[in-house]
């Protein structure tokens, strides 16, 4: 395994445009963007602090007399990994989903593909733009799909390379500190949560399916979204009521090179990583959101607040850890919200993780909670390795049931039959149950590697195959093309060559005459009735 100790959270911040509600509204001074992010500094975030907020008038009363007093402008600086300027279409740095994807994709690609935990979260107050950055929209998909499209596409590339993939995804979400599981069966939807003691926590029995194509993704996506609890509030008519998360899973057989280059050979290394790409819940006012006397949304916001400010204090204590390597560091509270438990390797484990911190353009309060909750998270460091497995270090005995030389299907058939004669023979003698059903299993467990090497290696050779039809598809077009090249050339040889004939006759003819017309010439000096 290969080890990359501390890699910070990558920070990254994004400010939406106005929404048609506070277009609307008629104080000028309230619709003006607090947010600056200047084109010649990518990483940077300018925070205006309006007069009116409460900051302001804090500042001013702890203004001793006779200090210089604040400004009337006055303005926060951040830097960030990146600053991303979505608020008006019209500026030259203005970013939409793809343009964001650009930026960000490739890398979590690569981290992905190269063996390591990922994960991409989305934070702010609620109708800051998650969920519009996460999921997007028919005319500007969000990051997810966007990434499910390039993983499904690295996928069939790989097989060039003989490494099979195969993604899998579950889709939950986190709803009154229950985890419900999305693509689950209609009735009981609720799953737990367990610790294993390397990969850490995890959600038990949910669902997760095999993505093959993009179709596949878009109807689990959609199965899920129409499962996750959304509600309207006075603040997005469609406010993502739970934190959902959704993990793929992928799986990279590699087979290692064989003799003839279309044989693939036995799987030597396998890597499993995953991808966790967490859309949270808003934090809110119930004031500005106004849900009184709706008893059920009161307990939804409260416990969606009380998960965010958990979240809050693991980072403020990673971020104090982080800042102090040489002091004992604090406990950090993951189990107090199913939330934190459940990022708990990605907030300080093994993960390559990315924090997207959206926030409103005109609300000082709230913008600024999240830009300072954004610079803490720059310091949490995470210890991300990829998770290689040799497998040829996995003493698997299963393989001496190999017999070379014979038909694959037909050896398979008669080794499992031998060894369900073994395992009854085994039963009735002294062998114990508990041995002879592990040998059971690893026979299982042979006989599934088989057949997915056997599934793969149908995969890879069909795959060659169609790159050879293209290659043959491509020369013959070559072939015709010269063909017909030829033919052209022909015809202008056979054109060059009669006109240069002509052209010769043409010149004889005129050479011709002219002798003759010198001969008849010299023939009249001699005409005897001429002479006289
Ligand atoms: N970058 C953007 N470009 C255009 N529209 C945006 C952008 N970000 C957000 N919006 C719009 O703002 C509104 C609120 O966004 P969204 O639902 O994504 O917020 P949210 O943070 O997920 O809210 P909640 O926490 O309540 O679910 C939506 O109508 C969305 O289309």
């Amino acid at each position: 395994m290969s080890n990359s100790k501390g890699t910070n959270i990558k920070v990254l911040v994004r400010v939406r445009p106005l929404l048609p509600r506070e277009e609307a509204l008629e104080d000028e001074s309230s619709k003006q963007c607090l947010i600056t992010m200047p084109v010649e500094s990518p990483m940077t975030t300018i925070l205006k602090v309006p007069t009116t907020s409460t900051f302001h008038s804090q500042k001013n009363k702890q203004n001793r007399p006779g200090s210089p007093s604040i400004s009337e402008e006055e303005f926060k600086k951040y830097t960030f990994d990146e600053s991303i300027w979505s608020f008006d279409r019209h500026q030259d740095n203005f970013v939409d989903n793809s343009a964001f994807y650009e930026k960000t994709g490739p890398d979590i690609i690569n981290h992905f593909f190269q063996g390591y935990n990922v994960c991409l979260l989305a934070y702010g107050q609620t109708s800051s733009g998650k969920t519009h950055t996460m999921m997007g929209n028919r005319n500007d998909p969000g990051l997810i799909p966007l990434i499910i499209k390039d993983i499904l596409g690295q996928k069939e590339l790989l097989i060039n390379e003989k490494i099979n993939c195969e993604v899998k995804i579950s889709y939950i979400e986190i709803y009154n500190e229950q985890v419900n599981d999305l693509l689950g069966s209609e009735e009981s939807t609720k799953c737990r949560v367990r610790e294993h003691p390397i990969t850490g926590p995890y959600v038990e029995n949910v669902k997760d399916f095999i993505v093959n194509d993009y179709d596949d993704f878009k109807n689990l996506l959609n199965k899920g979204n129409l499962k996750r609890s959304t509600a309207s509030t006075s603040m997005n008519d469609k406010s993502s009521r739970s934190h959902a998360i959704i993990t793929l899973t992928l799986k990279q057989t590699k087979f290692a090179d064989a003799d003839s280059s279309l044989d693939i050979g036995d799987a030597d290394e396998e890597m499993v990583s995953n991808i966790k790409l967490v859309d949270l819940a808003g934090s809110e006012r119930l004031a500005k959101t106004k849900v009184y006397g709706q008893q059920d949304r009161i307990k939804e916001g409260t416990l969606i607040n009380k998960s965010l400010s958990v979240l809050g204090r693991c980072i403020n204590l990673l971020s104090a850890n982080s800042s102090n390597p040489n002091s004992k560091p604090a406990l950090v509270p993951y189990r107090d919200s199913i939330l934190t438990y459940l990022l708990k390797e990605n907030l300080a484990g093994n993960s390559r993780s990315f924090m997207i911190f959206c926030v409103s353009p005109i609300d000082f309060e709230e913008t600024y909670q999240t830009l300072n909750y954004a610079t803490q998270v720059k310091t949490i460091k995470t210890a991300a390795r990829a998770n290689k497995t040799k497998l040829s270090t996995i003493p698997v005995q299963w393989d001496l049931l190999r017999q070379s030389d014979q038909d694959a299907i037909t050896s398979l058939k008669q080794e499992v039959q031998e060894l369900t004669d073994k395992l009854k023979r085994m039963e009735s003698s002294e062998q114990t149950p508990s041995s002879a059903s592990d040998n059971f299993n690893k026979l299982i467990n042979y006989l599934e590697n088989e057949t997915r090497r056997l599934r793969f290696e149908n995969k890879y050779l069909k795959n060659q195959l169609n790159k050879k039809d293209k290659e043959v598809e491509e020369l013959n077009k070559h072939v015709n093309y010269i063909d017909h090249e030829f033919d052209e050339f022909a015809f202008q040889i056979q054109q060059i060559q009669s006109d240069s004939v002509s052209q010769e006759k043409n010149h004889l003819q005129v050479n011709c005459q002219t002798t003759v017309e010198e001969l008849e010439k010299e023939l009249e000096m001699f005409d005897p009735v001429r002479a006289f």
